[in-house]
């Protein structure tokens, strides 16, 4: 079934974003979309989209099917004590919040309540989204609805919420991860010779070319490094110094790193 309306309480870089792939995508009307923020200048934007705002979020809430939770998560039980009046049963709660469990919710608003953690990232803006999906035992009957509306942001996938923390880790930290690598490719193309601008254009489309190669293909990705590095040629040189110096280790050290500080706070 088709969403109907929906509520973003929080409108910061998550809320912002989601709002913005939602009138991207055209698969509501920008009237059947609410978003709440104390912020008054923040809301002004959404509202000259035609979106509907509030500073209050209780009156946010009231009217909708959907109620997406786009604050940090140290404000989750604030903002859910708020707007707990509008949390009837029969709505669908969605939490971005990361590491905040499914029980933590349950306790927050009532077992009984339908409740989704949802992991995206900021690429939601641009409809890119990768889009981790876990619910509660009421939320079954309604994962088509949610997946169908994250579907239009992104990719999405089902996952087990014990998988919640990793997926926050690879798919939403990752945005940032991956632009670091970006940012050190375009440093390493100033010190050859380009200009920054140059150097950004020629990184960003190198790195979406290589993306493509393996989401096109499914090959895996030492396939395809396997067709760039001439033996003795220019690349493997570069590769092994990488390696050398820790470049899979910093990765895979800073991605644990970010999982223990999900995992224990
Ligand atoms: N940023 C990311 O890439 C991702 C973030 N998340 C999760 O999304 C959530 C939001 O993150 P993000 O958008 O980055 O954070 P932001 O701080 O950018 O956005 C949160 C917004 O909520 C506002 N806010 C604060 N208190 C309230 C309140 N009581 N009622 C309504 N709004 C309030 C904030 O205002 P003010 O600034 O004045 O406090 C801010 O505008 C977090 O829980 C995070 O874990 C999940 C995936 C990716
Ligand atoms: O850094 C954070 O805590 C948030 C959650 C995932 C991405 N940004």
């Amino acid at each position: 079934m088709k969403v109907g309306k929906i509520t973003i309480i929080g409108a910061g870089n998550m809320g912002g974003a989601i709002v913005n792939g939602l009138l991207k995508s055209g698969y509501i009307e920008p009237s059947a979309i609410t978003i709440a923020d104390p912020r008054k200048n923040v809301l002004e934007g959404f509202q000259a989209k035609g979106v509907n705002t509030f500073q209050d979020n209780l009156e946010a809430a009231k009217t909708a099917d959907l109620v997406i939770l786009a604050v940090k998560p140290y404000h989750v039980e604030k903002v859910i004590d708020q707007i707990k009046p509008a949390l009837t049963l029969d709505k669908i709660i969605v939490s971005i919040a990361a590491g905040v469990s499914l029980s933590d919710l349950a306790k927050l608003i009532g077992n009984e309540s339908i409740i989704f953690r949802v992991m995206p990232n900021t690429a939601i803006s641009l409809q890119e989204s990768m889009t981790c999906i876990s619910g509660n035992g009421q939320a079954d009957a309604h994962l088509e609805t949610v997946q169908t509306l994250f579907d239009q942001l992104g990719k999405t996938v089902v996952i087990q919420e014990e998988l919640m923390a990793a997926a926050t880790v690879l798919a939403s930290c990752g945005t940032a991860f991956a632009l670091r690598y970006v940012r050190a490719a375009m440093q390493g193309g100033v010190e050859m010779g380009f200009g920054a601008e140059m150097a950004q254009f020629i990184t960003a489309q190198t790195v979406k070319g290589a993306v493509q190669l393996i989401m096109n293909t499914g090959h895996h990705p030492e396939r395809e490094i396997d067709k760039v590095t001439t033996p003795r040629g220019i690349t493997i040189t570069g590769i092994n110094e990488m390696e050398h110096k820790g470049f899979s280790s910093s990765v895979i050290q800073g991605l644990i790193a970010s999982f223990n500080k999900i995992e224990r706070g």
